[in-house]
């Protein structure tokens, strides 16, 4: 079936429908990922986006009961050059297009994708549209489009009911985990190092996290403007000034940030892949990470008494990692869970555990 992707600034793409052939209005974003599409389809931080993956061919490994990062894929839309129509891979067990069908995920194939990327990149992140109607009203679908904004996401995505995970190996801590849209091997990481990992609902107070003394908090990632999120970052605020040791990431990275006076802003089109460079200035050593995000911590707005920007983007210098002069606490940007080859960054989750026993980070 024919379907048609149109941009905000009135771009049109024909192609073929994948998916859901219901009508769909999102943010538009693109990921250079050439692999792991199962993995971004299941990251909640894309919830109310539509995914653009740049690379051409996608689905050719198919899907499996293992690689999903949350209970379902959250991606709105799904946008490819080519959809392999069959999955081959030793852990295959079936194929992306009928997983986009099963979870109601619209998209569209045969359109090119490496143009719409470039539209994106120079005209900065948009929204769009994609339908299967023959007959539509270019000015009504960009009126539609145009009205559309990411809204009310983190409580969309996040559990409803605390939920206990045991340590994989001998218990060595309890670790608080704030769930704004968590990835599951963010809490694997932490099973993996003798933690048990208790994960609360996004709206959970600092009193009550506090009362379950735990050894430390992290604060997941998540999707959506982290400026909206005015009542979590009050109890952010409470958790920090109670100096339990706190690791965060992504979202959880840009809400303490907020917490504590810095002030964050839009990027033209963020940051999503596996391949974005990262400094640590304290090691001195450039990390290839993995990365979903749309907005930033404004450098010039971290306050030196504060914190110190302690990661850097090597490709445009952005912040990317905040070391708190209180010395509980320690956030990145980027995605240390997430392995785009190496696993690198995990040695952040070792730095997290070693701060929990009484070390400094
Ligand atoms: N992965 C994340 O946590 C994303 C954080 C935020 N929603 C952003 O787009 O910047």
């Amino acid at each position: 079936m024919k379907a048609t992707l149109i941009l905000a600034n009135g771009s049109i793409f024909e192609g073929q429908s994948i998916g859901s052939t219901e009508d769909c209005v999102c943010e538009m974003v693109f990921n250079t990922s050439m692999v792991g599409y199962q993995e971004i389809l299941t990251d909640p931080s894309y919830a109310g986006q539509g995914i653009v993956m740049s690379y051409p061919l996608i689905g050719n490994y198919g899907v499996n009961s293992e690689d999903n990062e949350s209970s379902r894929p959250w991606g709105e839309a799904f946008v490819v050059r080519h959809l392999s129509r069959r999955g081959s891979n030793f852990r295959c067990e079936g194929d992306l297009d009928d997983y986009l069908k099963e979870h109601g995920i619209t998209g569209i194939q045969g359109v090119d994708t490496r143009a719409i990327t470039r539209i994106l990149r120079s005209q900065g992140t948009m929204n769009g549209m994609i339908t299967c109607a023959e007959d539509f009203c270019i000015q009504d679908v960009l009126k539609t489009v145009e009205a559309y904004r990411v809204k009310g996401t983190v409580e969309r995505v996040t559990r409803k009911a605390v939920q206990v995970y045991p340590p994989l190996i001998r218990q060595k801590l309890r670790v608080a985990l704030m769930d704004f849209g968590v990835k599951e091997n963010m809490i694997r990481c932490l099973q993996s190092r003798g933690c048990e990992v208790t994960v609360f609902p996004a709206h959970t107070t600092a009193q009550e996290i506090l009362a379950g003394r735990y050894d430390g908090v992290m604060l997941s990632n998540g999707p959506g403007d982290p400026s909206d999120n005015v009542a979590i970052i009050q109890e952010i605020r409470d958790l920090y000034d109670a100096g339990i040791p706190i690791f965060a990431v992504c979202l959880g990275h840009q809400l303490m940030a907020l917490a504590t006076g810095a002030s964050t802003r839009k990027m033209r089109f963020g940051h999503r892949g596996a391949n974005h460079p990262v400094k640590d200035l304290d090691a001195g050593r450039v990390f290839i990470t993995s990365q979903n995000h749309g907005y930033v911590v404004c450098a010039e707005s971290v306050s030196p008494e504060v914190a110190a920007v302690s990661h850097v983007n090597v490709n445009e210098g952005s912040v990317e990692g905040l070391r708190y002069k209180n010395g509980n606490v320690y956030t990145v940007q980027f995605h240390p869970e997430a392995s785009p080859g190496p696993k690198d960054t995990e040695y952040l989750f070792d730095r997290f555990i070693r701060r929990m026993e009484g070390g400094a980070w």
